[in-house]
């Protein structure tokens, strides 16, 4: 497959998949998933590979979740994923492939770029990075990993706090609660990232992949609850309170929810 939305470069023993979306600080589309599942694939099968590194193009953002220019109640692009985009699949990809994904991250990690960053093994940040969850704040939720997985990172408490208050939280404080392995200054991350994956290219493949597996195996029930949210939320992308949402984002004002609740 020719890839148009990402970049796919191999260098000692490590693929980097850059989302290279810059325009729309990163946020995915149809075509960026498929391409995101296929590279991940690519590189977890590849026994020349010992770590994938998942980041953003430029200095503004990891990634910021679902494309909002690209959605009206459903996205468009193709016919695989719940929801209209098979994040689902994405989300299994980063958990499936036997070896590290680690999330680089510069700028925000927003809504389900957040969520991308909560599912990689590892997450390295520069100091500049701004993490945070929007959907209740734009008509939507990543019910599953984006939930219950965030809970086991940063606990339950902060993990709703997180999801009914959608603030945003320094790279700084993403660490100290658990989202974040190490924050270094902007101008190190990628040397920073490089010395921790020739770390991990050093070990033994078969015992990091049985120990990634491992790790899964105690966290694995929550895909069962993802694919059923999933499907709620396929029904309520279909709701006026929802749309309001996506309709208030594209249009830069406050949403009111209160007048489609019946
Ligand atoms: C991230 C921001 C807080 C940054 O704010 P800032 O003021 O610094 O910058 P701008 O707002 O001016 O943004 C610059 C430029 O980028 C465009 N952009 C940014 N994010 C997106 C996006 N997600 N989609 C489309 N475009 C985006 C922005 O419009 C500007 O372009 P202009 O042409 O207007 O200049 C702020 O940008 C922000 O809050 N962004 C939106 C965050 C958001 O709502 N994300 C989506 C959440 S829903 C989601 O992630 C999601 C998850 C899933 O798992 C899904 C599964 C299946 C289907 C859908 C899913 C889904 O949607």
């Amino acid at each position: 497959m020719e890839f148009q939305d990402i970049i796919y470069e191999v260098e000692n023993h490590t693929a980097t998949i850059t989302i290279n979306r810059p325009e729309v600080y990163n946020a995915f589309r149809y075509r960026t998933v498929v391409e995101l599942i296929e590279a991940l694939y690519d590189a977890g099968y590849d026994k020349d590979i010992g770590s994938i590194v998942l980041t953003g193009a430029g200095e503004k953002a990891f990634c910021t979740g679902g494309d909002q220019k690209n959605h009206d109640g459903q996205y468009q692009g193709g016919n695989r994923g719940t929801v209209g985009m098979p994040v689902e699949q994405l989300h299994a990809a980063i958990r499936d492939m036997p070896k590290p994904v680690i999330a680089k991250v510069r700028g925000y990690a927003i809504g389900g770029g957040n969520v991308l960053a909560t599912l990689c093994d590892l997450t390295l940040a520069a100091d500049t990075a701004i993490f945070g969850q929007v959907g209740p704040k734009m008509g939507s939720v990543d019910p599953g990993y984006g939930t219950a997985l965030l809970a086991r990172c940063v606990g339950e408490k902060k993990a709703r706090e997180i999801w009914y208050l959608c603030r945003r939280y320094s790279a700084q404080e993403a660490c100290d609660m658990g989202l974040v392995n190490k924050v270094v200054p902007a101008a190190e991350l990628d040397a920073e990232v490089r010395r921790w994956c020739d770390e991990i290219n050093e070990k033994s493949p078969t015992a990091i992949a049985l120990a990634k597996t491992s790790f899964n195996a105690d966290s694995e029930n929550i895909k069962g609850i993802g694919g059923l949210a999933f499907q709620a939320l396929r029904l309520y992308y279909g709701t006026e309170e929802s749309k309001e949402g996506v309709t208030a984002l594209n249009e830069k004002r406050k949403p009111d929810f209160r007048k489609h609740v019946k």
